[in-house]
């Protein structure tokens, strides 16, 4: 299906590099099927040198020979990049789009009758570990689904969900990375208050929180029995636990969660 096709990234920045790295090393698509684009050349370097893969700083050059095409810009950027290219991308060509708010109705009004994917993956595509939402737009067919569901399935996991639920996404998973990198950091500076060496708390932080996040997926056990586990009567765990909650933990990360929506609707309609 994907074979010998020739996939293109308008947006070069750090959310098209985490997708291709990740599909280059799932083995999705070789060096030379891939080409980027941006508007910064020393970007458009390092892609090459780094990656191997084809670099242009000609936006619309780039879309007329795409068969899979990802929008990769900002969303302050998108209605000029789209303004510059559309009359250049073909019926054919695939358009996946990641900007965050940008609507399914904007890509079709720009790309009339184009067939075009709405995603919101995060960043841990780049290391095989992404999680990505797919709504697909009027004139996707099933074939469409099939090429975005193969590509995001080939970095993570995959769930298909109706487009009024993207933002809600956009909130927990796509912005949820920065919400655990900051979890991953702040317990290993505990970690060094508590005594640790900086390298070992840092480890002890985030293989922690990768294995619990393993045994919530792996068991399909829910968090809270999990949880339950781990908590003594009088132990260590509930006195750590008891701190958290009089913090309001719980609630700080449902308002971020929600904040980052809020924010994802309001792009969308810039
Ligand atoms: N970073 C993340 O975790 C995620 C980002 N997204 C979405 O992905 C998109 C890209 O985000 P990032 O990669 O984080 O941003 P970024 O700022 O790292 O990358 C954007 C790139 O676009 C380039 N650019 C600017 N104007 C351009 C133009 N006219 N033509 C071609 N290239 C141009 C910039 O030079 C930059 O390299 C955004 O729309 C964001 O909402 C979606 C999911 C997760
Ligand atoms: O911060 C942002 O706007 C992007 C969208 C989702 C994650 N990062």
């Amino acid at each position: 299906m994907l074979q010998n096709k020739k996939i293109s990234f308008l947006g070069g920045g750090a959310m098209a590099e985490a997708l291709i790295r990740g599909i280059l090393k799932a083995g999705l698509f070789k060096p030379e099927q891939v080409t980027a684009n941006d508007i910064s050349q020393e970007r458009l370097h390092y892609l090459a040198d780094r990656y191997q893969i084809r670099t242009s700083p000609e936006g619309a050059a780039v879309a007329a020979e795409a068969e899979i095409l990802f929008l990769t810009v900002k969303p302050q950027v998108i209605n000029q990049v789209l303004k510059h290219v559309a009359s250049k991308v073909r019926k054919e060509t695939t358009v996946i789009s990641i900007v965050a708010g940008f609507t399914i109705a904007a890509l079709e009004e720009a790309l009339p009758q184009v067939p075009v994917v709405r995603v919101m993956p995060n960043t841990p595509v780049a290391v095989g570990e992404g999680m990505s939402a797919i709504a697909l737009g009027t004139f996707a067919d099933a074939g469409t689904g099939e090429i975005a569901s193969a590509i995001f399935s080939s970095v993570g996991q995959v769930v298909n969900l109706p487009e009024s639920l993207l933002d809600a996404v956009t909130g927990l998973s796509g912005s949820g990375p920065g919400y655990a990198f900051v979890m991953i950091d702040a317990l290993a500076d505990a970690g060094v208050r508590a005594g640790l060496p900086r390298a070992q708390a840092l480890l002890l932080s985030a293989q922690t929180l990768l294995g619990a996040a393993k045994m919530v997926i792996e068991t399909g056990e829910h968090p809270g029995k999990l949880r339950d586990m781990v908590t003594s009567p009088g132990g260590t765990t509930i006195a750590g636990i008891h701190v958290l909650e009089q913090r309001g933990v719980r609630a700080a990360l449902s308002d971020a969660v929600i904040a980052a929506a809020n924010r994802s609707r309001e792009l969308g309609k810039k």
